[in-house]
């Protein structure tokens, strides 16, 4: 490989910082996240220490509906009280738990969007069977609004049941019983370890999966140059362009904790972005869709197009028809 000259100079330059405090929720799909990012940073700065401070969020703690806490901000707001306190440098987020309708914490920004895992929800049924052979019956543990309208659309004759806790939790609750079968996300399933326990993987056609899917997103104290100047080098330019139109989307169309909204942008094998979206009403029975390439717009002006697209349907009516 031919070395750019440019590039070994800036590299040589650049300051980094000695120690990077990496802040997280302490379930173990988050801290296998941190190490991922600690192996990453380990490549791309090898003399870089760092360090984890785990924390223990309002959604790890709380078993109830989520709508009666933070919503949305559940799983992020003592994450992001550390990173502005100072307590750690650099949190990661799953993306799709980071709270679109409002801007990040005021002094925080992105500073990468890691190369994206697996976007679609998985099966887990301890005999294997797939999700179209399931009985009538069939207790499905899950209390997500996006997979209970899903199935209740495309598998009525399933019993959806309130499922809460992490994705550890969830399997051992499962395994007492407390369901029949659980929908998770595959790249949650692949970040513990546990793909053993997949029986389906469903196409985004089948469960259209929740917008961030699968996106590892670092963010840090916005003053923080030096930093962000560090970490920046762990982005991936295609998954950038996804998270950004996805949240821009999300941003307009102003879902709540109980709005059941879905959709993924891609960039296609053309190299174009395209994004396509749904919003359910909750027993899954209305679906509006939307699907736009970005041609010339800019993939935030992509997802804002394709929020008006859903609106233009009624999607208001329905976010504000919810509950919550
Ligand atoms: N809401 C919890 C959550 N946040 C991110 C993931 C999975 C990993 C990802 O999509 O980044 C999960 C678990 C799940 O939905 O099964």
């Amino acid at each position: 490989m031919v070395k750019d000259p440019l590039v070994t100079v800036y590299r040589g330059r650049m300051s980094v910082p000695e120690m990077i405090r990496i802040v997280s929720r302490d379930s173990p799909m988050a801290l296998a996240q941190v190490e991922r990012v600690r192996a990453e940073l380990a490549v791309l700065h090898p003399g870089v220490r760092t360090e984890v401070v785990p924390v223990k969020t309002t959604g790890d703690k709380w078993m109830g509906v989520l709508s009666q806490v933070e919503g949305k901000g559940a799983f992020t707001k003592e994450v992001d009280a550390a990173l502005l306190a100072g307590e750690a440098d650099l949190a990661v987020h799953c993306l799709k738990d980071v709270p679109a309708d409002r801007p990040l914490p005021a002094g925080t920004t992105f500073a990468a969007f890691l190369k994206r895992d697996d976007i679609r929800d998985a099966l887990v049924h301890p005999d294997g069977l797939t999700l179209d052979e399931l009985p009538a019956g069939t207790r499905i543990g899950t209390s997500a609004v996006r997979r209970v309208a899903q199935l209740s659309a495309t598998h009525p004759h399933l019993e959806c049941v309130p499922f809460r806790g992490n994705a550890n939790r969830r399997l051992a609750k499962l395994a007492a019983g407390e369901a029949d079968a659980l929908l998770l996300a595959a790249a949650g399933l692949e970040r513990i370890g546990r793909q053993d326990v997949i029986s389906e993987v469903l196409s985004p056609d089948t469960v259209m999966p929740s917008i961030g899917a699968g996106i590892l997103a670092l963010q840090c104290r916005e003053g923080d140059r030096e930093l962000i100047d560090a970490v920046s080098g762990l982005g991936d330019p295609h998954t950038h362009q996804e998270a950004t139109a996805e949240r821009m989307f999300l941003h307009v169309l102003q879902g709540h904790c109980n709005s059941p909204i879905a959709g993924y942008a891609r960039v296609e094998a053309s190299g174009e972005l395209s994004l396509r979206a749904c919003v359910f009403t909750p027993d899954g029975k209305t679906r509006l869709n939307a699907h736009e390439w970005a041609g010339r717009l800019d993939p935030a002006t992509l997802g804002t197009s394709v929020a008006v697209a859903l609106l233009r349907q009624g999607a208001r009516e329905i976010i504000d028809g919810i509950p919550h």
